[in-house]
């Protein structure tokens, strides 16, 4: 396979979820030089985690297009570790998605996140997939909720 350019944006700060979460967060990450899926994550200047993604073949459900599973899976993981990265260990108890356009295999998109609101344990998180500019695959609320730290 060609080389998958995950670089980030000037300002984006490389961030390491390994050394926060340990090393069981394979299912999306776990293969950067696979067939699966390829990611890069990054906190931007306001600390929101930001990741760059690369779809490969092994994700395709309708042809040429992504699984809406694999897109599942990747909002389950990013926007988990985004509440992870902004200081909350939680588990996700909610992923509620929405799929908006087919997103094409075999080209890298982002995945931004925001954290809406905190309440108690409950960590609501929003995020999307989208090609960076304007065109929206994908949107998501993921609702999780913090645990004692494993
Ligand atoms: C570990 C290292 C990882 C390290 C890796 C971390 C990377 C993260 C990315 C990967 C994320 C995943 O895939 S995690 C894997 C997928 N997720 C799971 O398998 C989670 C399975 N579910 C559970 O374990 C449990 O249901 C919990 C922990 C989520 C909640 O159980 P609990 O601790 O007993 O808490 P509970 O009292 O039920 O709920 C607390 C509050 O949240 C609300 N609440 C709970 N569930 C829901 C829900 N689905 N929808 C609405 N609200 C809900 C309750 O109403 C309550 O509100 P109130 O009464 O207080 O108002």
């Amino acid at each position: 396979m060609s080389e998958v350019d995950l670089s980030g944006e000037k300002g984006w700060q490389p961030f390491d979820a390994p050394a926060l979460v340990g090393s069981s967060l394979r299912f999306v990450s776990g293969d950067p030089e696979g067939d699966r899926f390829r990611v890069s994550y990054y906190r931007k200047p306001d600390s929101a985690l930001v990741a760059r993604i690369w779809f490969g073949p092994e994700t395709e459900g309708p042809p040429e297009h992504a699984h809406g599973g694999s897109m599942a899976a990747v909002l389950d993981e990013v926007l988990g570790l985004a509440a992870w990265s902004a200081g909350y260990a939680i588990v996700v108890a909610n992923l509620n998605i929405n799929f908006r356009c087919l997103l094409p295999i075999m080209q890298v998109v982002q995945v931004d996140t925001e954290i809406v609101s905190v309440d108690g344990r409950k960590v609501l998180v929003r995020g999307k997939i989208w090609d960076g500019q304007e065109k929206v695959y994908t949107e998501a609320d993921c609702l999780c909720i913090e645990i004692q730290a494993v």
